[in-house]
């Protein structure tokens, strides 16, 4: 289709798809966002990241990778549909539907508080058939009548019942999207909200140059198979599980396994293990470990494999050391196979296992910690621009 021909828009029914419109890394990158962020979702079996949320969790700076994805669908979107009126960003989020999610035939704004909706866009991060099975999107009329979701891509329509719309249920895998919602009414602009507690979390100058996360409320966490209910008598934990779907253990300092706060449990200083293996580094929290865990996966296809003489602080398990997670598995997960369930993809497990080493691992900490003083830095420059404008756009380095 023809971009911005109005006509065509018509025929189509007011809907755009375009291939490739994110690169393979962004994807890759919004992926391990998701993965080390996500808290249980707005539907059963359905997780999401948003953005207020990184901001919540001390992990401000990762919303900087969203800015310029935000401003390019933006401009399309307007461009498409021919807006000579301003649109603003009404929600931004990152959207995992694990197996036996779906959502069946709706229009966006079916709801009295999504009246303001008149646009969205979502974006596929990863692909039907490699990624995930089930999961094909539905218009109820006009063509195309099915998306086969593709890393990538992303489909744009308008938000009211000329598109009346369903996902299939995902059978196996995990599907993944970013989604966006446009309104032309300005007291919804999500930008105004961010940049406010943007301000509220950076008024001070001493603000540390390296963020690390601070994680929610335990509840915000907790995977329960009935939804209606964060009974933590049933279900798992979803930081514990992600680390263990990847074939990580936690090791806390001291005997936790009688703790009976999971909010607690959740800001305790903790090492990793694997299999037998115990490495000595320290992480201030789970989500601390889970985010470098996750940043190693996204980046472990580049390392060129690590000499094996270098050397890195692994020792081996003493058996009360591992007496002491099989006590604490119990208070993370009620049902490990429920765990396997929902996250394991048999084979992204498998091929992780494979190419895992503690001296890549050792790199990827260092790198994660680069990463995060970056993205920090480029977000304390771009701030007092954000306020002055009351809009979060992308500023060009010179001006920085
Ligand atoms: O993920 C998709 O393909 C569409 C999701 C959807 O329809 C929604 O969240 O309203
Ligand atoms: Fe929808």
């Amino acid at each position: 289709m023809k971009m911005g021909d109005p006509e065509e828009a018509e025929e189509h029914g007011r809907r755009l798809i375009l291939h490739n419109f994110l690169s393979f890394q962004e994807c890759k990158e919004l992926e391990f966002i998701h993965k080390s962020n996500c808290t249980v979702g707005y539907r059963p079996h359905v997780f999401s990241t948003t953005l207020s949320h990184l901001i919540a969790t001390n992990s401000a700076h990762l919303i900087m990778p969203f800015v310029p994805i935000r401003e390019r669908l933006k401009e399309k979107v307007e461009e498409f549909f021919g807006c000579h009126y301003e649109l603003f960003v009404e929600f931004t989020g990152l959207i995992s539907w694990s197996r036996g999610s779906s959502i069946g035939w709706h229009s966006d704004d079916n709801r009295p508080y999504l009246k303001q909706r008149d646009f969205a866009a979502v974006c596929y991060l990863n692909s039907y058939g490699n990624d995930f099975k089930g999961g094909l999107f539905h218009f109820q009329d006009g063509d195309p009548a099915t998306i086969v979701p593709s890393g990538g891509d992303v489909v744009i329509y308008t938000a009211d019942s000329r598109n009346i719309h369903s996902v299939d249920e995902i059978t196996d895998g995990e599907r993944l999207t970013l989604a966006l919602w446009f309104s032309r009414d300005a007291t919804y602009d999500e930008d105004a909200k961010l940049i406010t507690l943007l301000s509220q979390n950076f008024l001070h100058d001493n603000a540390p140059e390296l963020c690390l996360p601070l994680p929610a409320s335990s509840n915000m966490y907790w995977f329960s198979p009935d939804q209606a209910s964060s009974d933590q008598q049933l279900g798992f934990d979803i930081c514990w599980a992600r680390l263990h779907v990847l074939g990580y253990d936690l090791l806390f300092h001291q005997d936790k396994s009688y703790c009976s706060n999971m909010s607690e449990l959740l800001m305790e200083p903790l090492r990793l293990t694997r299999g037998d293996e115990l490495f000595e580094h320290e992480f201030i929290n789970i989500l601390h470990a889970l985010q470098v865990v996750q940043f190693y996966c996204w980046k472990a296809p580049d390392f060129k494999s690590a000499k094996v003489e270098e050397t890195t602080s692994v020792v081996f398990l003493s058996q009360s050391q591992r007496e002491r997670f099989v006590c604490l598995k119990s208070l993370f997960a009620k049902d490990v196979r429920l765990v396997d369930s929902v996250f394991s993809n048999a084979t992204f497990v498998e091929s992780a296992r494979h190419s895992f080493n503690w001296v890549d691992f050792t790199i990827a900490i260092a790198m994660w910690e680069d990463y995060a003083r970056k993205l920090h830095r480029e977000l304390v420059m771009s701030l007092p621009h954000w306020r002055t404008q009351q809009s979060i756009f992308n500023v060009s380095l010179d001006e920085k």
